[in-house]
């Protein structure tokens, strides 16, 4: 048995299924886990030293790498004057201004610990400021495991065909509506059907979580325009798109202003970190200031969030950094895309910015409907494929990959080669 076997094996003693998240598992690409022993820039290495290109980028976070010295330049000083202290400190006031300063839309920020609080402390938000319950997701939008949106969700649920969780009781969903994404009138519909009874549209702008799919062109104005009309409270769940799509994430992208605004990953530079934020009259329904409760004993914990500020600051002062991501996401559309009919394969690749999925489809992938209909087998052999070549892509067909600033023109020349071979092969 080799080492990353062993210690598989190991874990699923005395860890549900070995992973501490359902996604890790590799069951969706019908193998073991690989183990990680280290990892530093485009590169991760595992515990039989084996090297690979890395596109998963730890689900988005690591926009510039891993273990890069910018992200942790003067944590060691953190550490040492103390980890956790449950009481206000300076740099969190540090991180919600630059948060501001990129999201204006944000005018007041709370800090929590992750993309799941985010969301779900949002809506309580959103529900406390309409005084009405229900609130409307989309099919195949993922955000986070709170038990409201644990419906028709889309990363893991979507792998594994979990339509909705269980142990989450029937009540709780119950003011959970699901629409669907790209298609406005379906909207027009909801909102027609529960007049002044919808709290909240919440969103990813840009879904990552069904794969990437673009939003069509006037979806997201329409949903600012009917929720601005309904008066219900547009949150943009922006957990994977903040400081990914642009400086200003999808908001400041396509020029639409929600009234909430959800983040996570990237604001943590790889440590456990969410904030969430929004209009000030919104905003200061949240305890000490208003009714709604909220808190957290390592909330802007001061490593996190040191790690995130390091990350923001260097991101608002090289944005040109931007253009170079998309660039690099640009080679790997267009190679895939010309291997792609090379190869007579039924796929296409969506790409935004610098996030891209191949598709193992043979129409266009607009929403849930097409992404669902993909071919999660061949994607499986496609990705054992360009594993075995060194090359990590996301562990299932309705993941993202992500391009960091740490990827060279080597890795994409490495990876476009791989795929070229793998893709001819299938
Ligand atoms: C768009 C989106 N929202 C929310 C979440 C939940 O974040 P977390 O996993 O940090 O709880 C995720 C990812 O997991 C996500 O991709
Ligand atoms: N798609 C998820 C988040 O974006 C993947 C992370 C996870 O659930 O472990």
């Amino acid at each position: 048995m080799n080492q990353s076997k062993a210690i598989f094996e190991e874990a699923k003693q005395y860890i549900p299924g070995g992973v501490n998240s359902p996604v890790r598992a590799f069951q969706s690409v019908g193998m073991d886990p690989i183990i990680v022993k280290e990892a530093k820039g485009s590169k991760i290495i595992d515990v039989e030293n084996k090297e690979y290109i890395d596109y998963i980028s730890s689900w988005g976070p690591l926009i510039l790498g891993h273990a890069s010295d910018i992200v942790s330049n003067g944590i060691m000083d953190y550490i040492h004057k103390g980890t956790s202290f449950g009481l206000p400190t300076k740099i969190e006031v540090d991180i919600a201004k630059l948060i501001h300063e990129a999201f204006p839309s944000m005018e007041l920020i709370r800090m929590v610990n992750s993309g799941t609080e985010a969301t779900m402390s949002a809506l309580r938000v959103a529900r406390g400021y309409t005084k009405r319950n229900k609130i409307l997701k989309f099919e195949g939008c993922y955000h986070g495991h709170s038990d409201s949106l644990l419906v028709k969700s889309g990363s893991g649920t979507l792998t594994y065909g979990v339509p909705t969780s269980e142990g989450v009781p029937q009540k709780v969903v119950e003011d959970t509506l699901v629409g669907e994404f790209n298609n406005i009138e379906n909207v027009k519909q909801i909102f027609k059907e529960n007049q002044n009874e919808i709290a909240a549209v919440i969103v990813e702008p840009v879904p990552g979580n069904m794969g990437v799919i673009p939003p069509n062109k006037g979806f997201l104005e329409a949903l600012r325009t009917i929720t601005k009309e309904e008066g219900a409270v547009l949150i943009f769940d922006e957990v994977i798109t903040g400081f990914r799509l642009g400086f200003g994430g999808a908001q400041g992208t396509y020029g639409i202003k929600p009234d909430m605004t959800c983040l996570g990953k990237i604001i943590g530079g790889g440590l456990p970190v969410g904030a969430y934020g929004g209009k000030k009259e919104i905003m200061e329904m949240v305890a000490p200031l208003g009714n709604v409760y909220q808190a957290g004993t390592l909330s802007g914990n001061p490593i996190a969030v040191k790690m995130g500020y390091n990350t923001l600051n260097y991101l608002k002062n090289n944005q040109d950094i931007y253009k170079t991501l998309e660039d690099k996401a640009i080679i790997l559309e267009k190679a895939f895309n010309e291997h792609i009919e090379k190869a007579g394969v039924p796929a296409r690749v969506n790409r935004v910015k610098s996030m891209l999925t191949v598709f193992f489809n043979g129409q266009d992938v607009v929403s849930y409907q097409e992404a669902s209909t993909s071919d999660t087998q061949m994607y499986s052999q496609y990705f054992k494929g360009m594993l075995a070549e060194g090359i990590l892509l996301p562990l299932a067909q309705f993941e993202g990959m992500f391009l960091s600033a740490a990827h060279t023109d080597e890795d994409l020349e490495k990876t476009i080669k791989a795929s070229k071979k793998v893709l001819l092969s299938l």
